[in-house]
């Protein structure tokens, strides 16, 4: 897969396939569109665009508002719709001069002459160009002039996108992690460094390696214990983590810890991805360390039951 980060960088096509959309968590309907996509781009010999906008303008905006919480970082879907066989994902930045271009500019310009669009599939509701003023009527429209096919994935099928996308974030914030990855098709997963902690985690007989995200708007799941699966370079481990801010160590910050089973490397400032399986309990805050050991001992065996044999 080819990713352009400016257009200009893009090389017309003879015969593009082309999606647009945000497609946050690639998640079950989000892969029925692009094995849509597939279809039609095999069918006529064509070759698949996904066009995607990231960051979101409200993260430029207002920078200081974290409130915008992806399933996926951009790296993270990228890596994803490859693995799915897009063959050209164009990732736009919004701009000024990219949002006061007119719906039919953009259409001319972008789609037809940039891109090489044979084929568009997109939405009822997809709007785009300066004020949104355009949509799926302009599409249709400037078809035939421009030698383009729409293809409008139905009401149905984008509320249930759009649905899906907002249930796996609550599912994630409740605890219903086995929902969420239903929803997905895949366990929900973080990607981020291990960085140094307090190092209190060995002296309890349960050392954990904490991870640091760097992109802030990366969704994270709520405060608790998780069923975990861990991959540190090409090693998948199992593990038991831990989200919250320490109450029992009087913690300040919020942090994302694991704990590796039949583990004992010095992982710091290596990347890891944690994918989470099951949410085991909440947060709580113990009267000692001791007990707080003696708890980490039964979450290790309800982990270990959830996480089975496989
Ligand atoms: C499975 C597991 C469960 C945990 N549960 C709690 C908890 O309920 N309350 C709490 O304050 N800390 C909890 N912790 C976090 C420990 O306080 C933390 O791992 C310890 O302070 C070590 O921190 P360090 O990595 O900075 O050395 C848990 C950690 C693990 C691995
Ligand atoms: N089984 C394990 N699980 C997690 N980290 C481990 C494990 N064995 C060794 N480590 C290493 O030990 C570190 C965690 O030890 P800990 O005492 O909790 O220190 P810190 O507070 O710096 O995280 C991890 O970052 C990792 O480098």
């Amino acid at each position: 897969m080819k990713i352009y980060h400016n257009i200009d960088e893009f090389t017309r096509l003879s015969n593009a396939v082309v999606t647009i959309g945000t497609f946050d968590g690639v998640h079950t309907g989000h892969r029925k569109i692009i094995a849509d996509l597939k279809k039609l781009a095999a069918d006529t010999g064509g070759e698949t665009v996904l066009l995607t906008f990231f960051p979101h303008p409200r993260m430029i905006l207002h920078p200081e508002d974290e409130s915008i919480k992806m399933i996926n970082t951009i790296d993270e879907k990228a890596a994803m719709l490859e693995e799915l066989g897009i063959d050209h994902l164009i990732i736009t930045p919004f701009s000024r001069d990219f949002s006061n271009q007119t719906a039919e500019e953009y259409i001319r310009d972008v789609l037809v002459n940039k891109i090489g669009t044979k084929t568009i599939v997109i939405g009822y509701d997809h709007r785009f160009g300066k004020d949104r003023q355009g949509g799926l009527n302009d599409l249709l429209r400037l078809g035939p002039v421009y030698g383009f096919n729409v293809v409008e994935i139905p009401e149905q099928d984008i509320y249930e996108v759009a649905i899906s996308s907002t249930r796996v974030r609550e599912a994630l914030l409740n605890g219903a992690i086995e929902l969420a990855n239903t929803f997905l098709s895949y366990p929900f997963f973080i990607t981020g460094n291990v960085v140094r902690g307090d190092q209190i985690g060995r002296t309890i007989g349960y050392p954990t390696a904490n991870i640091v995200i760097d992109e802030k708007y990366k969704l994270i799941p709520l405060d608790g214990i998780f069923a975990v699966k861990v991959k540190t370079g090409n090693e998948v481990h199992k593990g038991m983590a831990y989200i919250g801010s320490r109450p029992t160590v009087n913690g300040h910050t919020r942090n994302i810890e694991v704990n590796i089973f039949d583990f004992d490397k010095e992982i710091y400032n290596q990347q890891i991805r944690m994918e989470f399986h099951n949410f085991v309990r909440d947060d709580m805050k113990f009267d000692s360390l001791d007990a707080l050991k003696e708890q980490i001992r039964k979450d290790k065996l309800d982990v270990v039951a959830l996480l089975g044999d496989e």
